[in-house]
């Protein structure tokens, strides 16, 4: 009985050691018919499991994100973040350390990742020409449909509207009448060549004349400009013209501080700069000029205002002369501009023609935010938010909706996620060019590149020939993106205008603006489905 026990136990525990040992073995030739055969490393494969993404209302953009933007260069380097806020020692080290778009000493940190233009373009990867897009732009309308039939899709991706061929295009001057005389200023020039298509055209001579006397002309008289967040200035010249002035407050290196809502985010004098630059560059001609300039802060500022705003000058314990002057957000004794010792510098906008000759319709834009800390906005979570705006006029038909197209890649390269309203000249009616005002908020995130601000594109599938067009040029080079902003700034008084990491997003961003474009005309199904019916 023991003997037969005993032998029992041994049979036991000899199967168990063989099952053990044939496990073992099915395991490891499972492994090595995978590695074999399918030549798939497990690493990758398991990798794969941990990339599905759960796409539900709230990641409306989870999927463009993993899709399109894996390589985008992201938060790479945080050493530059300066959190600081200015002071007048910074401002005046800023003015002379960086010439002729050359390196400055900060960018010395982001020297490994940087890439000059002319090399390889944003980012590691080879260039992508994006020949399918330009392919497609060849097509005309008939082939364009059929190749979105046999995409499956109905929807036009690139469209050049049809209004917008040769056609008699008014102007203010022409609608109100004016007289230009040999004494009108060149403001006055400009107002009335104002267009229903442009505030500028290409070839205007207005342009140029403006920015050299608004960085040159005599200011006589100075005021605060009430509405509006933060502040700013009226300024009146000795020839009777008028600029809007932002005073500078930080150097061009500080970035966005990690905490601050894009609300309550400082404005930056050097973004209105570069954003009417860009604006120029893309062709769209609905920024105001803007330059820079440097200010006396007693004989410019001081000695030309009165009341209120006089009241908040005073002077800090460096002997420097400050203001703070009145508004909601960062006017008061802890937020003060100060001279350094007794110039500051600020950028100046040509004034608007006046309420009394060209009245502006405020316009509430239909992509804005939530400007809520915890709420969002219905574009966020609603997928089929663009068929909404579609059906709703002035989005329905004509120029508007292309505009807002304009606008979000206008946005989107800058960086600038404050474009609550809008405004267009009423004189013109519904078909007429979107303004591109208040620009303060943008360059303030080099490393990041906020891809809802492209909520609009991603959503209709929608951008005008002629832009998508500009945006291939420079894309393709040879003068890229980056180095036509350097060398159009690079005149300003105030230049250099940028820092140079924001010069390089604006490659990368103009990148993966036509990435959505090709997704767009590649995919069966719109980025966001539901306007599928739209001719
Ligand atoms: N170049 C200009 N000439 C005349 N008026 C202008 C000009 N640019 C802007 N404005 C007007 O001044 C208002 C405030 O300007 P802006 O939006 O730049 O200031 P803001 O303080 O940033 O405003 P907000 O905080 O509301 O964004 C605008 O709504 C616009 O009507
Ligand atoms: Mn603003």
């Amino acid at each position: 009985m023991l003997r037969g026990g005993l032998k029992w136990k041994e049979r036991i525990v000899l199967g168990l050691c063989v099952a053990v040992v044939l496990f073992t073995l099915v395991v490891v030739v499972d492994i090595q018919m995978d590695l074999g055969m399918s030549g798939r490393p497990l690493v990758a494969s398991h990798g794969r499991v941990k990339y599905v993404v759960e796409d539900g209302p709230e990641s409306v953009y989870g999927r463009f994100r993993n899709r399109l933007l894996q390589k985008t260069h992201s938060a790479a380097v945080t050493s530059a973040n300066i959190s600081k806020e200015s002071l007048p020692n910074e401002i005046s080290g800023l003015n002379g350390h960086i010439k002729d778009g050359a390196v400055s000493p900060n960018d010395a940190i982001l020297s490994n990742d940087k890439q000059k233009d002319g090399e390889k373009p944003s980012g590691q990867h080879p260039h992508d020409d994006f020949s399918d897009i330009v392919d497609y732009i060849m097509l005309d309308d008939g082939e364009r449909a059929k190749f979105r039939k046999e995409m499956d899709r109905s929807h036009p991706i690139v469209h050049q509207p049809t209004k917008e061929g040769k056609r008699k295009v008014r102007t203010i001057g022409e609608m109100k009448k004016m007289v230009i005389e040999k004494n009108s200023t060149t403001l006055e020039k400009f107002h009335a060549q104002i267009s229903e298509d442009a505030l500028y055209p290409a070839d205007s001579p207005f342009v140029d004349q403006l920015l050299h006397e608004m960085a040159t002309e005599a200011i006589v008289h100075v005021v605060q400009k009430t509405g509006g967040t933060q502040l700013k200035l009226i300024i009146d010249f000795a020839n009777n013209m008028e600029a809007l002035f932002k005073p500078m407050r930080f150097p061009r290196e500080q970035q966005t501080l990690p905490n601050h809502f894009y609300f309550t985010d400082y404005e930056r004098h050097n973004a209105e700069i570069a954003a009417f630059h860009l604006d120029r560059l893309l062709g769209f001609h609905r920024a105001m000029p803007v330059t820079g300039r440097l200010l006396n802060m007693t004989t410019e500022l001081y000695q030309k205002c009165e009341g209120e705003l006089l009241n908040t000058f005073f002077v800090s314990p460096s002997d420097n002369l400050c203001f703070h002057g009145k508004c909601s957000y960062y006017c008061d004794t802890s937020h003060a501009i100060c001279g350094n010792p007794d110039t500051l510098e600020g950028s100046f906008a040509a004034f608007l023609p006046s309420s009394k000759v060209a009245p502006t319709k405020v316009w509430r834009h239909p992509w804005r935010r939530s400007y809520h800390k915890r709420r969002k906005a219905q574009w966020e979570t609603d997928p089929n938010y663009c068929q909404l705006v579609r059906e709703i006029p002035p989005y329905d038909k004509g120029r508007r909706l292309y505009d807002l197209m304009d606008m979000s890649v206008f946005d989107f390269l800058t960086g600038n996620m404050d474009r609550h309203h809008y405004e267009t000249f009423k004189i013109f009616g519904n078909e007429t060019f979107t303004l591109h005002l208040d620009h303060g908020r943008g360059f303030g995130k080099p490393y990041h590149d906020e891809l809802t601000i492209l909520a609009p594109v991603l959503q209709c599938c929608l951008l005008r020939q002629s832009t998508l067009e500009t945006l291939i040029r420079f894309q393709n080079g040879p003068v890229k993106l980056s180095q036509a902003m350097r060398m159009s700034m690079s005149t300003d008084p105030v230049a250099p205008i940028l820092w140079e990491p924001h010069l390089e997003a604006l490659n990368r961003r103009l990148e993966t603006v036509l990435r959505v474009i090709r997704d767009c005309l590649q995919k069966g199904e719109s980025p966001i489905s539901g306007n599928e019916n739209e001719t």
